[in-house]
């Protein structure tokens, strides 16, 4: 039956704040008061012409240690093994244009750690505690409540964002006792966001940098990337807040029309090329050596600084305790890096005492890091990305590929695939019980699944699966799914509506014959 048969168009959709004051962390009592909320008692009554960032900078103005004077960051070659770490004497300031070390490997954005150290644990916890939930520029943001982790020396007037993240982590408790057996089973909703997916969470670091680099007259005329149409939607989003020009690569027909409609939206010259993913990544690194263009893929190392930011959140959600398993889904292969940077930074300065395992999950179609796993990690060979339902992540040849394997050997990890009809089964079972999520998150339910099944992950291991994307960017896969319209697709959960003629008798037949079979599942 035809989606447009099946679908029917009929189916188908024609301050002032007065707050309690605010409770007195430990934090507040230590020497970095300047990063911790402002007293917003005092701003009932702002002048016409002010707003939050003035607010901010009042209350920098009086406070006695400016932070930025004591953390700083800077990129340094990324390195495969802990032991060659410092080994090095190349690094670059921040504020350079830079997106390969010297020898053409990546990068990696490194804090001084010495004087993270200087406050411990409970410190820090404290002081992140004590930003959530408010609109203080911009701390009130889920990245830039841990600013002097992301990026400590950036003007608080400098920063582009949407007070992005404190996204939920919601308990699936029917999902998992359901499909899976298991009580302490969550899914950390990255996707409800600013622009629908985890991207925003990198991409308010990278924009905010780039308005830094233009006040300081560095040559940049624009921010470009190669997309799946995730990247695109969060750059072109935060360049129009900041009236910065962007420019994307699209695979052409490649990315659904949600993913498209956003970039276009937002003002960005969209190129819709005739290739892949792989295919228009090569193009913009070549077009971003030639022009003043700031590359904003996570080739980029600063994109990661804002996507750690979900596992110290998911920490922080769980009152700092560590959960036994995170899976992820993989495409590029910077977020399952980014994700493992968030929780070391978080045990190195003693929030937590360990590192939960991490599983990174692939679409059989576009398993690159799966096949390198599965050869016992001694030979990885670039993939043709065949089609696959969870479109974002059809990639071969994953920019992060070293990053993603350092994430997953120093976290005891595991690499999973899941076929296109396990995907969409998974997807449609979860959303069976009130999710309504991205097939991106249907590949990391089925690597949950088997890990359950194979008893890798027991019944009662606290376990997150990451959801990386809303469903509703993503509609089209579940018409065709629930319409089982999907070649060589036995669609087990298809939940297609009924045609009823406008009749009384009518439908009253059909939904006696519903009530008399349907039990309460
Ligand atoms: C929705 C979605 N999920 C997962 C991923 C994979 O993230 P990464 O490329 O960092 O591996 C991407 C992008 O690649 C994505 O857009
Ligand atoms: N899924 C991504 C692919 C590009 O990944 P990036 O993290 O390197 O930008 C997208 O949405 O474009």
């Amino acid at each position: 039956m035809a989606s447009s048969t099946l679908f029917h168009s009929s189916l188908l959709p024609s301050h002032r704040r007065t707050r309690k004051p605010m409770a007195v962390k430990s934090a507040a009592a230590s020497p970095l008061q300047p990063s911790s909320p402002p007293d917003t008692r005092q701003h009932h009554h702002r002048l016409p012409e002010e707003n939050i960032r003035d607010d901010a900078r009042r209350q920098r103005n009086g406070a006695p240690t400016p932070t930025h004077k004591l953390f700083s960051a800077k990129y340094v070659p990324f390195m495969k093994s802990e032991s060659a770490k410092g080994r090095t004497d190349e690094w670059y300031s921040l504020d350079e244009i830079v997106y390969r070390s010297r020898s053409g490997g990546l990068l990696d954005v490194e804090h001084d750690m010495d004087a993270l150290s200087q406050f411990d644990g409970q410190y820090w916890r404290s002081l992140f505690d004590s930003r959530v939930g408010k609109t203080t520029w911009p701390y009130g943001s889920g990245v830039w409540s841990k600013k002097e982790w992301v990026l400590p020396e950036i003007d608080d007037d400098d920063i582009v964002s949407a007070f992005e993240g404190n996204s939920n982590l919601f308990w699936a408790e029917r999902f998992g006792k359901r499909f899976l057996g298991m009580n302490d089973l969550w899914v950390k909703h990255c996707g409800i966001s600013h622009t629908g997916s985890f991207k925003d969470l990198g991409m308010t670091v990278l924009v905010s940098q780039v308005n830094r680099l233009l006040k300081m007259n560095r040559p940049v005329v624009g921010v470009g990337c190669a997309s799946t149409g995730d990247t695109s939607a969060a750059l072109s989003a935060y360049c129009a807040a900041a009236g910065i020009p962007s420019i994307v690569f699209l695979p052409s027909n490649k990315i659904s029309m949600a993913q498209l409609v956003q970039p276009i939206a937002n003002g960005a010259f969209v190129l819709s090329i005739d290739t892949d993913f792989d295919g228009c990544m090569k193009l913009i690194r070549e077009v971003t050596a030639e022009l003043p263009i700031y590359l904003a893929n996570s080739l980029n190392s600063l994109r990661l600084e804002g996507q750690k930011t979900a596992a110290i959140e998911i920490l922080q959600q769980f009152d700092w305790e560590v959960p036994d398993w995170v899976i992820i889904p993989g495409g590029n292969l910077g977020n399952v890096y980014a994700f493992y940077k968030g929780f070391k930074m978080c045990h190195e300065l003693g929030l937590v005492d360990r590192v939960p395992r991490l599983v990174c999950a692939q679409a059989s179609n576009a398993n690159p890091l799966y096949q390198y796993y599965k050869s016992g990690w001694t030979e990885f060979k670039p993939v043709k990305a065949s089609t696959t339902f969870a479109s974002a992540i059809q990639i071969g040849d994953p920019v992060s590929i070293d990053r993603a394997v350092v994430a997953l050997q120093n976290s005891n990890g595991i690499v999973e695939e899941a076929t296109e009809e396990e995907l969409m089964d998974a997807m449609a079972q979860a959303d069976s019980t009130g999710m309504f999520i991205c097939p991106h998150t249907g590949v990391a339910l089925t690597a949950l699944n088997k890990l359950r099944g194979s008893g890798v992950i027991s019944p009662t291991d606290r376990t997150v699966v990451v959801s990386t994307a809303h469903g509703l960017k993503f509609t089209q896969s579940k018409i065709d799914y629930h319409s089982s319209e999907i070649k060589d697709m036995e669609c087990r959960f298809a939940n297609p509506p009924m045609g009823v003629k406008a009749d009384f008798g009518a439908v009253m037949d059909v939904l006696r014959t519903y009530l008399n079979k349907a039990p309460r599942k």
